[in-house]
């Protein structure tokens, strides 16, 4: 069985040789889809019998280990100096430095290997993290999976 919740989030970025407008700073409603699998749980008088995991405990997870820290920050490229030495002129700034250029790819992609490990088999149901689906506009997506992450 697969399990998708998604969740929103905004954040300002730029892609620095982009040829054309994203090379600007710019910003963008992300949304972000989780998709676990697993088997259905199956415990009578367990709280989450019949799921495979509550998807409020999905959002939680999700929350604690990415959009907390990137909903409202500039995701910034490590090795974008110029954008870098400017934020770090804002006093208090909300700044994510990546290790890669903030594309939804490496974004879906970063966001896969900080969920994977957070997203434990608990109750044997062979629960895993499948795919990050990661929404940079309505129209533009990517997605990382456990075999093309
Ligand atoms: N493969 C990718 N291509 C582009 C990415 C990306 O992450 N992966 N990102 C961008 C820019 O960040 C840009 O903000 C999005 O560009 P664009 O396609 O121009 O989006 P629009 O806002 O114009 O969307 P419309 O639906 O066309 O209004 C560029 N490319
Ligand atoms: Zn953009």
């Amino acid at each position: 069985m697969l399990i998708t919740r998604r969740l929103e989030f905004d954040a300002g970025h730029r892609i620095p040789d982009h040829r054309s407008q994203c090379r600007h700073l710019h910003g963008h409603r992300y949304a972000i889809e989780i998709t676990l699998a697993g088997e259905v749980i199956e415990a009578a008088g367990r709280p989450d019998t019949g799921m495979v995991m509550d998807f409020s405990e999905v959002k939680e997870i999700a929350r604690r280990c990415v959009v907390d820290a990137w909903d409202h920050a500039f995701l910034a490229y490590r090795g974008d100096t110029a954008l870098v030495a400017f934020l770090a002129t804002l006093p208090g700034h909300k700044t994510v430095l990546l290790d890669a250029v903030p594309t939804a790819e490496n974004l879906a992609r970063i966001a896969f290997g900080l969920l994977d490990p957070a997203y434990q088999d608990t109750f044997g149901n062979h629960l895993r993290l499948e795919r990050v689906r990661l929404y940079e506009t309505p129209n533009c997506w990517a997605d990382a999976t456990r075999a093309r992450a």
